[in-house]
């Protein structure tokens, strides 16, 4: 099933923090939904699942808009916060209450927490839970209704190193069933190793979305027996280079493509032209300019921007 995302727009307080958001997630791939932090992942997330209004636009799941999918349960689960739990209830009891809530066999309870490695946890209270295991529990109740698609806001905040390569593994498994997840993020480091595709925002607007191997603002190696001559050739267009042997040359800011048109018209002889995967971090900082927060990264990954958290 597919999430689509067209022209979603929402304002608080006259202030657009979703700005004409447009943008696909494919079934059978793990996708990224990355941004700093405040540029509208959360309130994005919140009108997919019909828990906030758009002012125009859509966001839909198969086709449909929440409030209007049949069984919407079991069509889209989602964690968006790891927090709200009684935290006298036990993890088992929490997941109880909410079979019960939405119908769904009890018995399901039980094999979330199996699935999420709570089991042996599963009759402890979740007021002595570590945020990991919170968010363990956030992802159980997201898997009762057995979904299609899985939204996650933030999964890995609170993980450790064993629980990150657990949620990548897991990931992995999800998207190879043929199913569709979403997964937030402001750590960008961490998404690099969780992640198929990525759907960047910023200040509620698009700003990249694509597959992570074909990240641009990577780097471009270049063979050629005339490599000052078509320095200066990709030079003149503004790409900058960078003189690595005698007849080899690295570019940034320009595609495959276009070095080879480049060459091309100049009647430059090429040897070799060999895409070196960009990364998020680059990436990111070329597309919007350094984001839009302020100070330096949070947790145990890089930030994309990562000031404080506005207005929660
Ligand atoms: N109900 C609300 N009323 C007023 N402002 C809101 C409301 N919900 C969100 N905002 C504001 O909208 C902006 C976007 O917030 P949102 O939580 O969607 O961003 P985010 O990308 O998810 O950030 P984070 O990574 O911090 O969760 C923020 O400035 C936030 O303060």
């Amino acid at each position: 099933m597919k999430i689509q995302v067209r022209g979603l727009t929402k304002a608080f307080g006259g202030r657009r923090v979703v700005d004409g958001l447009t943008f696909e997630v494919e079934p059978a791939a793990v996708t990224g939904f990355l941004g700093p932090n405040g540029a509208g992942k959360t309130t994005t997330l919140r009108m997919l699942l019909g828990l906030v209004a758009p002012d125009s636009g859509s966001a839909t799941v198969d086709g449909r808009p929440y409030a209007e999918l049949p069984d919407p349960g079991r069509t889209i689960g989602a964690a968006l916060e790891a927090t709200g739990f009684h935290p006298a209830r036990t993890g088992r009891d929490h997941l109880a209450v909410l079979c019960t809530v939405h119908g769904f066999d009890r018995r399901r309870a039980d094999e979330a927490l199996e699935t999420v490695g709570l089991a042996e946890a599963a009759r402890r209270r979740v007021g002595g839970y570590s945020q990991g295991m919170r968010q363990r529990l956030a992802l159980a109740a997201a898997l009762l209704g057995d979904p299609e698609v899985l939204v996650l806001d933030e999964p890995s905040n609170g993980l450790d190193p064993e629980g990150i390569a657990w949620l990548r593994q897991f990931l992995r498994t999800w998207a190879d069933a043929g199913r569709t997840v979403l997964v937030s993020s402001h750590l960008l480091s961490e998404m690099e190793q969780l992640v198929d595709r990525v759907v960047i925002i910023d200040r509620g607007r698009l700003v990249h979305a694509g597959p992570l191997a074909h990240l641009p603002g990577g780097q471009v190696s270049v063979h050629s027996p005339q490599a000052e001559a078509l320095r200066t050739a990709l030079e003149a267009t503004g790409a900058r280079t960078h003189r690595t042997r005698p007849d080899a040359l690295t570019v940034t800011g320009l595609p495959c493509a276009e070095i080879g048109r480049l060459a091309h018209r100049h009647r430059i002889e090429l040897h070799e032209l060999t895409p070196e995967s960009g990364d998020l971090e680059t990436l990111f900082f070329t597309l919007t300019g350094g984001g839009s927060g302020s100070g330096s990264g949070t947790g145990n990954g890089i930030g994309i921007g990562a000031g404080s958290r506005e207005g929660k």
